[in-house]
């Protein structure tokens, strides 16, 4: 990464090298320039985090002399960036300077000294915490303590002012965060704020890791369509999507001519399982809808879920396992690449500042030795709470109910200390489309080959089945689905099984967020909609 990061600045630091390009005569053939060539390019912006990677390594006897001789030969680079504070001495003046590249809490100190910078220091009114900048500068060893390195300030300008009197978030260092109620209320301004930034960057992380994971395992990525003719949960909590036709409009015939109304997906899966027929291996991470009324902290209305479906070499308990570990392996791919990559782990750190022993926790979930997680089924699951129901916050459930987040969080604290499959639940609590056991008790108790994987601190991340590949067990299903039912289990069934998994509540678990409200740049809840 950090020789990526030094390639891509040596290009950059190479192009301000180059002389200002001469005139040339734009002839009819030659394509047409946003500036013109008479103009010099402007030059390159050079983002915090690549000017740190830049940085030569420090040398024991590094002083302040040695950094005075060394600053002038340093490149000079292009630097947009806030001000997060600012102080102001008789002759110089300090920067910390921001633009959401840099990990964490982290800042680039700006030395501004009236002595040797061009420019004239804009006043203390204009020069805000908050205010945008464009500065040019050179990284240099710095005199001062708390710092290796500092950017000497050559010229300063103010680019975006802050309006700090009426500014809704207070305006301070990010030790003192705004709380998450008042942030939540400005949702297009809190991804300046540090914390945030840090949950969003880490986001990104996980899904370069997954994409990662999964292009090694074989698996296509594919996109999945969002408008759908299908509730695939049969959960009956969809949007249906209609043409506006504006207020004045009369009965028109409906945009979408089939017998059935358009819904926005809320679950890729039966795209996917006719992928798979194709592809053997594929997986979608897009958003999913679900009219959600519930007001808890761990659903969203629109939320992204990474979805994968495989063929399988069997169809008994085995074959449960082979989409097990693919769950597996995703998800530990994920905090794996996060708790290694630099950048990534100082995000963790100071999301987990406090919680240390939690992010040591999850470091041994990560780990591939850890060997494969422990599975339960749903009947043992159940005991297990009858007989500790006095542990419990709330009543054990019976046979045949679902499991409650709490339950599924002591689960998964009590018996694994980390992440635990439930495999086997009864088939009354699962959609259709899951494959029944064979094998089985009498009718009441007849339980269907999937899984959900619940985690301690927040229950269910992520739930997976084979699939009911056999045409005479889904025939029953709704005309609706014909083409899955029918024509998917007539032509040649393989097989196969997968999974969703909620990206928002991986991103939480493992930043630290419990409320997904926190996690999702926008996030969207049943109530007013302003963004
Ligand atoms: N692809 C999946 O298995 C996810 C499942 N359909 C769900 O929405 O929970």
């Amino acid at each position: 990464m950090r020789r990526s990061l030094c390639r891509s600045l040596e290009a950059s630091t190479s192009a301000l090298k180059l002389p200002a390009p001469s005139a040339v005569r734009i002839s009819r053939s030659t394509p047409k320039r946003w500036h013109s060539t008479a103009e010099p390019a402007p030059r390159p912006i050079t983002l915090l985090r690549q000017l740190l990677a830049s940085r030569p390594p420090l040398s024991p006897s590094s002083s302040s002399s040695a950094a005075d001789a060394g600053a002038d030969e340093a490149p000079l680079h292009r630097i947009v960036a806030y001000a997060r504070v600012v102080r102001s001495h008789r002759n110089v003046t300090f920067i910390s300077l921001a633009d959401g590249s840099l990990p964490g809490n982290e800042t680039l100190q700006g030395v501004y000294r009236s002595s040797s910078s061009s420019s004239s220091l804009p006043d203390h009114q204009q020069l805000a915490p908050g205010v945008g900048l464009e500065l040019t500068g050179r990284l240099k060893p710095s005199r001062g303590r708390g710092q290796a390195y500092e950017l000497d300030i050559e010229h300063l300008k103010v680019t975006a002012p802050v309006d700090a009197a009426t500014y809704p978030i207070p305006l301070t260092s990010s030790s003192t965060p705004a709380s998450n109620d008042l942030l939540r209320k400005y949702a297009h301004l809190r991804p300046r704020e540090a914390r945030h930034a840090a949950v969003l960057r880490a986001r990104s992380a996980f899904e370069k890791a997954i994409s990662d994971w999964f292009w090694d395992a074989g698996f296509s990525r594919v996109a999945a369509p969002i408008l759908t003719s299908s509730d695939c949960e049969g959960g009956g909590e969809v949007f249906r999507v209609e043409q506006d036709q504006g207020e004045e409009a009369g009965p028109t015939t409906p945009f979408f001519s089939s017998a059935t109304p358009a819904f926005l997906t809320v679950s890729s899966q039966l795209h996917l399982e006719a992928l798979a027929m194709g592809l053997g291996r594929v997986w979608t991470c897009g958003p999913s809808f679900r009219a959600e009324g519930s007001a808890t902290n761990r659903h969203l209305c629109e939320f992204w879920m990474i979805e994968a479906e495989q063929l399988t070499s069997s169809s008994g308990p085995a074959a449960l396992h082979e989409v097990m570990q693919t769950t597996q392996g995703v998800v530990q791919a994920a905090m794996h690449f996060a708790l290694h990559h630099e950048q990534t782990r100082k995000d963790l750190e100071m999301l987990w500042q406090g919680h240390e022993a939690t992010l040591q926790e999850l470091e041994s979930v990560a780990s591939s030795s850890s060997g494969p997680w422990p599975t339960m089924t749903y009947t043992d699951a159940v005991s297990l709470l009858e007989s500790e129901g006095r542990q419990l916050d709330e009543p054990p459930p019976a046979w045949g109910q679902s499991l409650s987040s709490s339950h599924e969080r002591w689960l998964a604290q009590h018996v694994a200390s980390g992440p635990l499959f439930i495999t086997d639940y009864p088939s009354g609590l699962k959609p259709f489309y899951m494959r029944a056991n064979e094998n089985q008790g009498p009718e009441e108790r007849r339980t269907v080959a999937c899984f959900d994987l619940v985690v301690p601190r927040l229950g269910e991340l992520v739930g997976g089945s084979l699939r009911e590949e056999r045409l005479d067990r889904l025939e029953a299903q709704p005309a609706a689905l014909d083409w899955y039912a029918k024509d998917l289990r007539r032509y040649g069934c393989i097989p196969h099984g997968g999974f969703g998994l909620g990206l928002e509540r991986l991103v939480g678990w493992l930043t630290n967020t419990d409320n997904l409200r926190d996690v999702a740049s926008f996030p969207r809840t049943k109530g007013p909609l302003r963004y």
